[in-house]
């Protein structure tokens, strides 16, 4: 007998625009809200077009910015959370060394946010951690809470949950239109829905999206290259799944930073990488030419070569991934300035996979009219001026 197929419902508390793992976590919160939540991803899951794929990302309470480290606390804990609710491991504790000339100012600061005294110099690091060079005068800083996420899984977790709590996730299903008013219209490639509610969290589309809303958010996409370098002996370059995590600040020869993490994912390649890459619109990644200048393998490969001498100089695996900054490097968490039941979370500049869980909780609350847990006055849409253009 032919199934009766059900009508489409059409009608949410709230609706979340992209289902990375901002969107996901905004909308397991909702979820846990008992709000009605319909999540609305364009490519099928799992998917690698975005931020949030990968096997692996850091997580630190190392922050310059004393009003990223004070959310470390709630991260942590709303992760082992999550590592409870669905019985998987999501975090591994490796540690981080943040390495740098002394009383580098950035350095510092985490150092001091960390609350940790000690400072290593290059022979104690190379006695620590046998695998790290430093150069002479340089010192690492150590965030023993530091690790590394599995990003996959984590994303796969939180959408269980998300659906669990009887969320509503719909991928392969783009949105192309949104109109405004007390009950906003989402138009997708498959139908039409309807909600008092809309959180916008559309990674690297998220500035050519909200241009239809009247918003000029400046949000830069940046094409990052994910390297992994493999050991020269198997095994001997003491860089194994055991060593730390790290992160270089104020190098002069990388000033945007360079960042590894050990090699858990692939075994005997380590992951490094520069916190920088190209300008790139997300519709026309794939139309790089594979012979275009690669500038951030250059200054990889010469970073390597002094401070990880075990590895090879040359990127054994290559992939792509990306990043959308703002010009501060602060995220955007912020109500439209025009539009309140509109809610907007982009900018993530490279960082914002560790604090998803607090992200997710502040659009959450942001989105139902309620008092933020954190001061969101470094979020703000209207730290940039001209966001409104001539309507403004
Ligand atoms: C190489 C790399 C390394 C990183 N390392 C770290 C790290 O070590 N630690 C850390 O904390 N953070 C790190 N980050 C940052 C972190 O991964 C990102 O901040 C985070 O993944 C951003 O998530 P997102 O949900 O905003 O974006 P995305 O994951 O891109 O999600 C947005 C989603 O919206 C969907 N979408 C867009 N437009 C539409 C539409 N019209 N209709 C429907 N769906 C739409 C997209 O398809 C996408 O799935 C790293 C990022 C990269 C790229
Ligand atoms: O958020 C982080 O911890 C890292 C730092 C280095 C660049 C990538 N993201």
């Amino acid at each position: 007998m032919a199934a009766q197929s059900q009508p489409q419902k059409s009608t949410y508390d709230v609706i979340v625009i992209g289902a990375g793992i901002q969107g996901s976590f905004t909308a397991y919160h909702l979820a846990q809200r008992h709000k009605d939540t319909l999540l609305l991803e364009q490519f099928l899951l799992p998917h690698s077009r975005g931020s949030s794929h990968g096997q692996s990302r850091i997580i630190r309470s190392a922050y310059a910015q004393e009003y990223y480290s004070r959310m470390m606390p709630d991260s942590f804990r709303l992760w082992q959370q999550l590592e409870a609710e669905t019985g998987t491991t999501l975090y591994r504790q490796t540690g981080l060394v943040l390495l740098g000339p002394p009383g580098e100012p950035e350095l510092e600061a985490c150092r001091k946010n960390l609350g940790v005294d000690e400072v290593l110099d290059a022979a104690a690091l190379a006695q620590r951690f046998p695998g790290f060079r430093l150069q002479a005068g340089q010192v690492a800083v150590l965030d023993s809470t530091a690790g590394v996420l599995f990003a996959d899984r984590a994303l796969r977790a939180v959408q269980e949950v998300f659906r669990r709590h009887g969320g509503t996730l719909r991928d392969g299903e783009k949105v192309l239109r949104i109109e405004p008013g007390a009950t906003v219209t989402v138009t997708t490639t498959a139908g039409v829905y309807k909600a008092p509610r809309l959180i916008i969290t559309a990674g690297a589309w998220t500035g050519a999206f909200v241009e239809q809303l009247g918003l000029h958010l400046p949000l830069q996409p940046l094409r990052i290259d994910v390297c992994y370098w493999r050991e020269k002996q198997p095994g001997s370059a003491g860089l194994g799944s055991v060593s730390p995590c790290f992160l270089t600040l104020g190098l002069s020869q990388a000033p945007h930073g360079i960042y590894g993490l050990p090699s858990i994912e692939y075994p005997g390649l380590m992951k490094v990488c520069h916190h920088h890459g190209s300008p790139i619109d997300p519709e026309k990644r794939d139309q790089v030419p594979s012979s275009a200048p690669r500038p951030d393998i250059t200054v990889l490969s010469s970073f390597i070569s002094s401070y990880l001498p075990g590895l090879e100089t040359q990127p054994a695996v290559m992939e792509t991934c990306l990043y959308t900054n703002t010009p501060d490097e602060d995220f955007i968490l912020d109500r439209h300035p025009k539009f309140s039941n509109i809610v907007i979370g982009a900018g993530f500049s490279g960082h914002g996979f560790k604090l998803a869980p607090v992200v997710g909780k502040l659009l959450c609350q942001l989105s139902l009219g309620e008092e933020p847990s954190y001061n969101m006055a470094h979020f703000a849409i209207t730290r940039f001026p001209g966001v409104l253009g001539a309507a403004q």
